[in-house]
């Protein structure tokens, strides 16, 4: 199979990579189900890179129906080592403005109906989550943006991303709620993510792009689909800039990760007595345990 270091997540509007060249599309079965789609491996300036939308192509796929944990396990047989998500976000802070990007250091998770794990059936882990998203690689992200000087375009280092269930966008309450916790951006889909890219030994951080102020704002509208979208295809070819710096630096200088030993002290399960369909399922995330 294609391999790859590096791994794209492209959310809402972010259906392919443009500059993705010398694609192939990959078909990946896991152990957990099929992924929303193929994944689409190329190299972007020479570097093997794997996209994988999230809601798939065609967006068929709600933020709590995504599979979660296909998408990762997917990423981890494609050899992905770090995992960017661009992602669309509503804007909980006035300074963080529609166009902005907003590099997240926290999650908070509001989420009810998630399966946001790879253990269980037998095997029992626990991740140290106190930091949610790789910071090393929060910083060569963060860094790329700085270095691009889009015009017109805000960067915000850290922050904390709400992740709610949906599909239904915020109520006011909600959101003067999550403002009241000082929270910076409120989207979908990444605290399951990132935990299970924890849990699957994979660096992952969060490119959020600012497509509305949710329905707090007095002075602006509240989101609609129409204006997430519209918002994202006036920033898309410069998410894929950003993407495409990020991968060069990656490439450059890969960063040293803690995510990339997160398992070492989290399995409390003696792995001689995991059931042997467990560890079979389990086998590409716990090989370097076994
Ligand atoms: C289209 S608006 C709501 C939708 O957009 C975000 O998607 P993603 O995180 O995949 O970019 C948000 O989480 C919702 O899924
Ligand atoms: N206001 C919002 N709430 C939740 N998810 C979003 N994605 C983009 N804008 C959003």
């Amino acid at each position: 199979m294609a391999q790859a270091k590096i791994g794209i997540i492209g959310g809402s509007g972010l259906y392919k990579m443009e500059a993705l060249k010398d694609i192939e599309e990959v078909k990946i079965d896991t152990p957990f189900g099929s992924p929303s789609d193929a994944a689409i491996v190329g190299t972007l300036d020479g570097t093997p890179v794997a996209f994988m939308a999230r809601h798939g192509r065609n967006h068929t796929f709600l933020p709590s129906e995504v599979p979660y944990r296909a998408n990762i396990y997917a990423m981890k047989s494609l050899g992905v080592e770090y995992l960017i998500s661009a992602s669309a976000v509503g804007s909980l802070k006035t300074e963080a403005k529609p166009l902005d990007m907003v590099v997240p250091d926290q999650f908070i998770d509001c989420t009810k109906n998630r399966v946001s794990t790879f253990f269980g059936e037998g095997i029992v882990g626990h991740i140290t989550f106190g930091d949610p998203v790789c910071g090393e690689l929060a910083k060569v992200l963060a860094s790329a943006i700085e270095s691009l000087n889009l015009p017109d375009v805000n960067i915000h280092r850290g922050g904390t991303y709400v992740c709610m269930e949906g599909p239904a966008f915020s109520t006011k309450a909600e959101s003067n709620l999550y403002r009241s916790w000082d929270a910076t951006v409120i989207g979908m889909t990444n605290l399951p993510e990132a935990k299970l890219a924890r849990e699957a030994e994979i660096a992952y951080a969060t490119l959020a792009l600012v497509t509305d102020y949710d329905c707090w704002h007095t002075e602006h509208d509240s989101v609609t689909v129409e204006m997430v979208i519209a918002n994202l295809h006036r920033n898309a070819e410069n998410a894929q800039k950003v993407i495409q710096e990020t991968v060069r630096r990656l490439t450059e200088n890969p960063p040293v990760s803690d995510a990339h030993s997160a398992l070492k002290y989290a399995i409390l399960t003696r792995l001689d007595r995991v059931p042997a369909a467990t560890k079979e399922k389990m086998g590409l995330l716990l090989q370097k345990y076994l």
